[in-house]
């Protein structure tokens, strides 16, 4: 299912004192089964535009195609309502939307309201807290015992329960610690990969973009400053500066390095072996720092 943004623009308090713009001349298309991450300083548009992905924000103009339907500022809400069952977004602290008394339930819950059987709902929730990393005895607990990690895999299962084809997350890794970040973005590749979900991924993080995505969308005053893989996005290093940015650390080392060696090659590393490789060949050429 691919995603097409055309000439999409989005203010926000339409006609009214405080109407303020904050998306503007978006074209935009997403293929389906990539992962896509979504960078930009803050203010950029990045929740805005993954808002009109499940259509709980519509263009003030413009259209987004997903698949078959499409979503204009005109649709009804029951004409939208087949998008949101096929895009599951997981919103920050996704935690928060957590309320059920056992894990099992919170799972069902999107599901059930969807019209699928109790059983056929638990037989889901039952498959899918292996897919997210934990066991089969937590589904009778309350998600209020659980980690904040453990918690965000219990919000995500309730997601994919949805049977999505596509998953959007607003930084799902914010507020963990190092090892929790590194098993969510792992367990979320690993999705991506084995179910061959279409990921959009906002994220601060530099280096998760790098590492895990397909494509990097650069976001600057709502609209799109560069689109490209990680490599051609962050080899435009000064410009992302100037959108208020930063680059993987592997490559702020490298441009580092370069400087001491008093020497730019056009490489790009954004994995410590690539940084390593860089260091060897300037090694060998005889550089001196
Ligand atoms: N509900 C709202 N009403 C009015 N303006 C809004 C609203 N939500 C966002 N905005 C404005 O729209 C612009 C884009 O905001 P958005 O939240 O999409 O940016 P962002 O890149 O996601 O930022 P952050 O990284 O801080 O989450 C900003 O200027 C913001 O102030």
């Amino acid at each position: 299912m691919d995603i097409i943004f055309k000439n999409v623009e989005h203010r926000y308090q339409l006609n009214t004192p405080f109407e303020r713009m904050a998306l503007h001349d978006l074209n935009l298309t997403i293929k389906s089964g990539t992962f896509l991450a979504v960078i930009g300083h803050t203010g950029s548009g990045k929740s805005t535009v993954i808002q009109h992905l499940n259509a709980l924000l519509k263009p003030t103009s413009g259209s987004i195609t997903i698949g078959a339907r499409t979503i204009e500022s005109n649709r009804k809400e029951k004409q939208l309502k087949p998008i949101r069952q096929k895009v599951g977004v997981v919103f920050q602290f996704p935690e928060h939307q957590l309320f059920e008394e056992t894990i099992e339930k919170d799972i069902c819950f999107g599901p059930m309201n969807y019209g699928a059987s109790l059983e056929d709902s638990q037989k889901k929730a039952r498959e899918l807290i292996e897919l997210v990393g934990l066991s089969q005895d937590m589904l009778q607990r309350s998600p209020f015992d659980l980690s904040g990690g453990q918690m965000r895999r219990v919000a995500i299962a309730g997601i994919l329960a949805m049977e999505p084809e596509v998953l959007v997350l607003d930084e799902p890794t914010a507020g963990l610690d190092p090892r929790g970040r590194k098993e969510i973005m792992d367990m979320l590749y690993t999705l991506h990969k084995e179910k061959g979900l279409t990921t959009i991924l906002v994220t601060h993080s530099m280096e998760d973009a790098a590492m895990y995505a397909d494509e990097v969308l650069v976001m600057n005053k709502g609209t799109i400053a560069i689109k490209g893989t990680p490599k051609e996005v962050f080899s435009q290093y000064e410009k992302l500066n100037e959108y208020g940015l930063q680059v993987p650390e592997t490559l702020r080392f490298s441009l580092k390095l370069q400087e001491k060696f008093k020497r730019r090659d056009n490489q790009v590393p954004l994995t410590f072996q690539e940084v390593i490789q860089q260091v060897q060949g300037l090694m060998l050429k005889g550089e001196k720092p």
